[in-house]
């Protein structure tokens, strides 16, 4: 049998970040910067009030006590967006709102909780240190600074940072395009009624929202029957608009295993076995005229999904060209023991609790690669390894967080 490690380099061994397109930056989030991005302007470009409040020259509100208070004229109004060159005359003060440009010989503003918030005339109570409530021009960000590099995950932080700088259109590696085709005659979409033998069709669904979580542009695209024909013709269309086909079912012993049979003649596919548990039948390789990646995943739908985590969910950051390809692997400590088969790596569905004297972990349920009721009630995965048949309570051992993306 192979070993995790070894299959999941081999299917990773040809994948690279899809190439660069230029997007809207409203789409720009969930995709890799391929680009170096420049500030054309100074952040802030001018220097500006952090509050509502009175522009002053910090002199002339020196002696201000509550008792003793400093009387001034408002000349005027200064409010966000106002562009005009102003000044500040000697002995007055203009009332300025948060974000507006300071004028010309104000060196500090008086938060207007410190005044009587008078609008011809205000009482100043307290004394302001120069500089006080404004932020300098070129405090964040300097012209021609590079603020973001390429490879860079693009998160809600950074779409702030090139929209405050001005860039509406980013270069980025897209988010790979995914077409899920689970396999099986037994299978029935949800929302159908069951005949006799047949069985929901969970493994599209939850692989759609798996691929979907990892940054995918997911779609399901139907089940496969158990016909040679319909497996090869949906394949195939598929392979011709996806940048990845991940398949479920078919691929282990069975007499119908007919997605094996048929990729056999198509695609330049590998069946293995993976010296794991649960997920023992995969198989990788590429499809069509594009050579499209494809992920034959076991049928049964734990497997299918804890698959996906362990070789797919990699394939997809290379693919979207992200930096961190591996998961983090943080330990934990076992409350409660389990078995774990031989020369297998084990993935147990454990359920992960943050306690103060650390974390902690406890199996759910059976590890049968069907209790999906079970894996919905873990919320991690335990990695034992290969030479460890019997996990003990104290153990410590290495986890992945389901669905944390990271
Ligand atoms: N003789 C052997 N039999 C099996 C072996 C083996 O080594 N020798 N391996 C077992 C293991 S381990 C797994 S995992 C499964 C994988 O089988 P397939 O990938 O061929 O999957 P199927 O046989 O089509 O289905 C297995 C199981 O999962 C159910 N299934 C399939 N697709 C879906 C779906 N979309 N939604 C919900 N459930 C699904 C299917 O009905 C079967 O119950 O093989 C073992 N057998
Ligand atoms: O390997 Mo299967 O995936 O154990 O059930």
């Amino acid at each position: 049998m192979r070993s995790v490690d070894e299959h999941l380099k081999l299917c990773l061994k040809n994948l690279g970040p899809l190439p660069a397109v230029e997007v809207l930056l409203s789409e720009a989030a969930g995709c890799v910067l391929a680009q170096d991005i420049v500030s054309g302007i100074d952040m802030p470009r001018f220097d500006n009030s952090s509050m509502d409040g009175y522009a002053v020259r910090a002199a002339e509100v020196a002696s201000a006590t509550a008792g003793s208070p400093v009387n001034l004229p408002v000349l005027g109004d200064i409010p966000a967006g106002r562009g005009d060159a102003l000044e500040l005359e000697p002995g007055t003060t203009l009332r300025i709102m948060t974000g507006a440009p300071v004028p010309a010989g104000a060196d500090s503003v008086v938060q207007v909780e410190w005044t009587d918030g008078g609008v011809r005339q205000v009482r100043i109570d307290r004394p302001v240190p120069p500089g006080r409530n404004i932020r300098r021009s070129g405090e964040d960000v300097r012209e021609g600074e590079t603020v973001l590099t390429a490879g860079t995950w693009l998160t809600a932080r950074h779409v702030t940072l090139a929209a405050s700088v001005g860039i509406d259109r980013l270069t980025v590696h897209p988010r790979p395009r995914v077409v899920v085709l689970p396999s099986g005659s037994e299978l029935v979409p949800p929302g159908k009624p069951l005949q006799p033998g047949q069985i929901h069709d969970s493994n599209g669904y939850g692989l759609l929202a798996a691929a979907q979580a990892a940054g995918a542009v997911a779609r399901h695209g139907g089940i496969m029957p158990d016909t040679p024909e319909a497996v090869g013709s949906m394949l195939e269309a598929a392979a011709a608009e996806a940048d990845l086909l991940i398949t479920t079912g078919g691929v282990s012993a069975g007499a119908y295993d007919t997605v094996k049979a048929v990729l056999r003649e198509l695609g330049t596919m590998e069946f293995v076995q993976v010296a794991m548990q649960p997920g023992k039948p995969q198989g990788f390789g590429t499809i069509g005229p594009r050579s499209t990646p494809l992920f034959t995943l076991p049928g049964n739908p734990v497997s299918a999904l804890l698959s996906f985590e362990v070789f797919v969910a990699p394939a997809l950051r290379r693919l979207a060209g992200r930096p961190d390809l591996d998961r983090s692997t943080p330990t934990a400590t076992v409350v409660e023991g389990w078995r774990s088969p031989a020369a297998r790596r084990q993935f147990a569905r454990c359920l992960l609790t943050v306690t103060a004297a650390g974390p902690t972990v406890r199996p759910v349920g059976g590890q049968g690669s069907h209790l999906v009721a079970d894996l919905a009630g873990a919320n991690c995965l335990v990695i034992v390894p290969e030479d460890v048949t019997q996990v003990s309570e104290g153990d410590e051992l290495p986890y992945i967080v389901l669905e944390s993306g990271s």
